[in-house]
């Protein structure tokens, strides 16, 4: 054993030497930055992305690993994101741009990083992964995304675990002065459901093995979700979110509704075509299958009667436990939330309890009674975060299956018309999202 110290301790050193020099925290050469919660404490810490102050909700994730995918979900908009996560940055930035064989993003959930700018104990200023293509600050800093490092993460959410999500803001620079009163945006007050949607259709085609052809409706949907409904044979098409999807959703073998960010209640146009849809006489005694993830989760129950509050905290991270009610299996799952669905509030002959929360009982999903309806408020698609629920989009696919079986056997009254919308001609991409800094 002696002889293996002498080594030991070398590589002990040299292990200490290479932390110290990829560290944020001993890097001079980052500008001081400041961030500060409203009427709460201020973190001085050091800038290493965007020169740009910003304000916006200050929530925070426990997620270990997924912040390429996390920052670009486009549910985070507006706000400031907190990684509990005390070293972010070590594998880099893969590509913004790569595309899978669907004409997807390979490795980003959108285009750019959704929220206003984010807080890490520790930035890494050295990555390595064979993916990467540029370090966690260089992408802040194209992206126009303020990042501060060499703050106490672990006292901002206690903080905020006591408080609730609060307004914040990253200040650049040195003179910063912590009375200054400026303006705090609170998101909260903004439709950005209406920032992040598309502006117009667009087609992801499932190729050759289509089986099926669903109609989205874009909230600020993940890149993720599209590829779990292609990959299952379901051709896209979608729709900016406050398309009257009611009066083309005869044309598709069903209806899913997207994740997005702030409060669902701003939804209005999303929140009455899924009312008609579900309760017009048109639709009555249709079985079209309906799907929707967090955002359209919640537009389903408020869609339906149902009221949404607002949670303390959230739930923001990837091993949120959810008991399946049907099963009593219990799921790990990845979630990004401020909002609820208030369960008590939903007609109960139309739709029960699907899922649970197991930390905080919370409301995690509810079916339809009677007809192939569902909705989840966790992510089954997961990006970041596990896969165990992606039985989900399976059932999704099966209830389509089903449907289309009722129709050419004539058992289902809601006659579909073959479609006469010319996908190919619709874009193969979102149209005109605004970037973030808009
Ligand atoms: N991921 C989501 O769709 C989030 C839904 C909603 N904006 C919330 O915060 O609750």
């Amino acid at each position: 054993m002696l002889r293996f110290r002498p080594t030991l301790q070398r590589v002990a050193t040299a292990l200490r030497t290479t932390t110290r020099l990829q560290s944020s925290l001993t890097d001079a050469s980052l500008i001081p930055a400041t961030f500060t919660i409203r009427d709460g404490p201020v973190f001085k810490g050091r800038s290493f992305g965007a020169d740009k102050n910003i304000s916006g909700e200050a929530v925070f994730t426990t997620s270990l690993v997924g912040y390429p995918e996390s920052m670009t979900d486009p549910s985070y908009r507006g706000q400031i994101l907190v990684f509990t996560q005390p070293l972010l940055g070590n594998y880099g930035v893969p590509s913004s741009s790569a595309l899978d064989k669907f004409g997807l993003l390979k490795y980003m959930e959108s285009p750019h990083v959704q929220p206003v700018g984010i807080v890490v104990a520790d930035a890494a200023l050295q990555y390595s992964h064979w993916t990467a293509v540029e370090s966690l600050g260089q992408w802040c800093k194209r992206e126009g995304v303020a990042a501060i490092t060499g703050v106490d993460t672990r006292s901002i959410v206690t903080y905020l675990r006591e408080q609730g999500s609060s307004l914040g803001r990253i200040s650049i620079g040195e003179n910063y002065d912590a009375d200054e009163d400026e303006a705090f945006i609170d998101p909260g007050q903004i439709n950005l459901v209406q920032k992040v949607s598309t502006k117009a259709p667009f087609h992801i085609s499932a190729g050759a093995d289509a089986t099926s052809h669903v109609a989205v409706i874009d909230c600020g949907i993940k890149e993720n979700i599209l590829r779990c409904l292609v990959s299952r044979g379901a051709s896209v098409t979608v729709f900016p979110y406050d398309y009257p999807i009611h009066k083309v959703a005869h044309h598709f073998d069903g209806v899913f509704i997207s994740n997005g960010p702030g409060d669902p209640t701003h939804c209005q146009a999303t929140i009455y075509s899924l009312n008609k849809l579900m309760y017009d006489s048109e639709f009555a005694n249709a079985q079209l299958p309906i799907f929707g993830i967090c955002l359209g989760h919640q537009l389903l129950a408020l869609a339906a009667g149902g009221k949404t509050i607002k949670l303390k905290y959230g739930n923001r991270a990837h091993n949120i436990p959810a008991l399946d009610l049907t099963t009593g299996s219990c799921h790990i799952t990845s979630q990004n939330h401020g909002y609820a669905v208030d369960m008590s509030t939903v007609d109960e002959t139309q739709f029960i309890p699907y899922f649970v929360n197991l930390n905080d009982q919370s409301n995690e999903g509810m079916t339809h009674t009677s007809k192939p309806i569902f909705s989840t408020q966790f992510h089954p698609e997961a990006k970041g975060g596990p896969e165990d629920t992606t039985f989900l989009f399976d059932r999704f696919i099966s209830d389509i299956a089903n449907y289309k079986k009722s129709i050419v056997s004539g058992n289902n009254q809601f006659a579909k018309e073959s479609s006469k919308l010319l996908m190919d001609v619709l874009p193969k991409k979102r149209i005109g999202v605004e970037v973030n800094s808009a």
